[in-house]
């Protein structure tokens, strides 16, 4: 490209077909016992993603917990730009209380148990068996991180929380989707207060919105590998973000000298420095391994090593773009009991 020429981003993603499903029997299982659970839970911790804050926010559990207090919670912060003004703006117009979170910070979980101890001194009267807590989300959002963390940090003191992490860990971690099949024995994650919670497992919709919720949710890990849309593809859409965040190439400049809006030609120039080329049935010349190359540009960007992103972009936008009215019907919870954190 000559100096002459101003790159432009895409500002439309191609409408590639791909699968919007990714729903799994212990899903419908899990809904099934947060509903006949639901009437013990005196407040429900909503986990999201916020580096996709509009996918990954769940209207099947928003009408399981229709009735419940709630908190939403937007996880790995350490990995958004999203901007606070935002999600302020859109939980404003529906009343509701959210707080920006990294599950693994002893400072984040301090503040949330502060939240929550005192919702339990503001009940009247308090509850006899103690505070319950519900922890649900979509998968790999974070919820049993959160948990072990609350736990640590809760029943210990934090200067000692990674000497005691291993022995007060009661929910598995993974960094795929889907590694808790079931919802937890009740934990205890505060004596005085008594807190007690459940782990869930994490819960999608039975069918996403549309073609870019689904690349989303697949670039935060929400999606298992499975039912994931074709690397190339999710990895061009990871590219008509990054040109979008900043379209200077920056993020991949050590790859690439200059923007692109072509995935191929970003792949290409990726494999070639890796010396990673694949030989093709009934082709002479081997070819630049243009699968494999995507996946890792996929980890990459999900591992933050390609800067803090937002996959949300057009949602967030057209979120952004709209006139906000609070709904008449919306419930009036004490916005004032919750702290939004940074
Ligand atoms: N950077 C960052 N990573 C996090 C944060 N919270 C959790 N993780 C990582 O995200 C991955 C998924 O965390 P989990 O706690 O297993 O997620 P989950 O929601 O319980 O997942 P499911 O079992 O699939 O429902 C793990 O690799 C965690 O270490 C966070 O705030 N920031």
């Amino acid at each position: 490209m000559s100096l002459r020429q101003v790159f432009k981003p895409r500002t439309v993603f191609p409408d590639y077909r791909v699968n919007l499903a990714d729903f799994k029997g212990h899903q419908s299982k899990a809904l099934a016992k947060m509903r006949e659970l639901s009437p013990q839970i005196d407040l429900v911790l909503e986990l999201r993603d916020a580096r996709a804050p509009v996918s990954t926010s769940n209207t099947l559990l928003q009408k399981v917990f229709r009735d419940k207090e709630k908190l939403i919670l937007y996880t790995k912060k350490d990995l958004s730009p999203i901007n606070t003004r935002f999600l302020n703006k859109w939980h404003e117009s529906l009343n509701e209380s959210w707080k920006f979170m990294d599950c693994r910070s002893a400072n984040d979980t301090h503040q949330l148990l502060t939240i929550i101890r005192k919702k339990y001194n503001e009940m009247y009267p308090c509850p006899p068996l103690g505070l319950r807590l519900m922890v649900v989300g979509m998968p790999n959002v974070g919820k049993s991180t959160l948990v072990n963390s609350l736990r640590s940090i809760g029943l210990g003191s934090d200067r000692d929380i990674m000497i005691k992490k291993k022995r007060r860990s009661v929910a598995k971690v993974g960094s795929h989707a889907g590694v808790t099949r079931s919802t937890s024995e009740i934990i205890r994650i505060s004596r005085d207060p008594e807190v007690l919670l459940y782990d869930t497992p994490g819960v999608l919709l039975p069918q996403v919105k549309d073609m870019q919720t689904m690349l989303s949710l697949s670039l935060v890990g929400t999606i298992s590998k499975i039912n994931q849309a074709d690397p190339v593809i999710t990895a061009d859409y990871l590219l008509y973000v990054m040109n979008l965040t900043d379209p200077s190439g920056e993020r991949y400049r050590k790859y690439f000298d200059h923007p692109t809006n072509d995935i191929y030609e970003l792949l290409g120039a990726m494999a070639t420095k890796a010396g990673n080329f694949k030989r093709i049935k009934g082709e002479k010349e081997k070819r630049p391994n243009y699968v494999g190359t995507a996946s890792e540009l996929i980890q990459m960007a999900q591992m933050g090593k390609l800067g803090k992103l937002c996959f949300d972009v057009d949602a967030v936008k057209s979120i952004e773009d709209s006139d906000f009215k609070i709904p008449e019907d919306a419930p009036n919870w004490n916005r004032r009991n919750f702290a939004h954190g940074d």
